[in-house]
């Protein structure tokens, strides 16, 4: 798999991995990176079938999603790294922390699940936009990634709805098929990273409930409920999320 991806910081820094969500690309984070470039490398990467990385036909599992993480680290000579991902980005962190725990320093998960059924729900939108492509998904997905008032932002519109619509029609369904069959739940009391979960109040896609089932079951875990925020919180509330995500990878421990 042919990952693209971006790097951006001072030489020799800690890596900061920035993982996109469905239907999103590596732009997703342009608000983070220059925040975070301060003081870290920030390599932010396009999940297969979306931006710039070539989607193959489907299904994907959350291990292939993951899978591309650590070839990604391992192509760039990168041993460990923090990790922060935002919904389908969060749910593939979640894997990596349980599944390869030496290369996921901390972990920052931004509006996402462990356990987001039905999975007849993901299956049946998978085969929508099989059939009618991506461009069919930006009319029903816009309100559920920002409040009211930016979803019907034209600028909004224009970089969100764009993005959506560019996404590989296989690879958005590909990547519906591993939300339908992950199976998180049971590894999150293994998860050892240090761990920040930030919520969007008013996110009806993944909603605080979610955030605060991660957050009980993961050793230590720390919770932030932003709001007004909804499904795409560190575009909403990009000065919020910078600072928890620089708090969350420097703090001391
Ligand atoms: O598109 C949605 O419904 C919201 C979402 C679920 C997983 C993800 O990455 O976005």
């Amino acid at each position: 798999m042919n990952v693209n991806y971006e790097l951006t910081g001072p030489d020799g820094a800690p890596v900061v991995v920035l993982s996109n969500s469905l239907g999103t690309d590596l732009t997703l984070w342009d608000a983070q990176v220059p925040a975070l470039a301060q003081e870290f490398q920030v390599l932010r990467y396009d999940q297969r079938g979306h931006g710039a990385t070539p989607g193959k036909p489907g299904p994907y599992t959350l291990k292939q999603l993951g899978g591309d993480v650590l070839a990604l680290l391992d192509t760039l000579g990168i041993r460990k790294a923090h990790f922060a991902g935002v919904s389908l980005g969060g749910m593939t962190g979640m894997w990596l922390a349980e599944h390869a725990p030496e290369r996921i320093d901390r972990l920052a998960l931004i509006c996402t699940s462990a356990d987001l059924g039905p999975a007849s729900m993901w299956r049946d939108r998978a085969a929508l936009v099989r059939e009618k492509g991506t461009a069919a998904m930006v009319e029903p997905s816009l309100p559920k990634w920002f409040t009211p008032e930016l979803a019907g932002r034209e600028d909004v519109v224009a970089k969100f709805g764009g993005m959506l619509s560019a996404a590989d029609d296989d690879g958005y369904a590909g990547c519906c098929e591993a939300i339908a069959d992950m199976d998180l739940l049971d590894g999150l009391g293994g998860i050892t990273a240090p761990t920040l979960v930030i919520a969007g109040a008013e996110d009806p896609a993944t909603p605080p409930s979610h955030a605060e089932r991660i957050a009980t079951a993961v050793g230590g875990a720390r919770l932030e409920v932003l709001s007004p925020a909804a499904h795409l919180a560190n575009a909403e509330q990009p000065e919020a999320v910078n600072r928890l995500l620089l708090e969350h990878f420097t703090r001391s421990l």
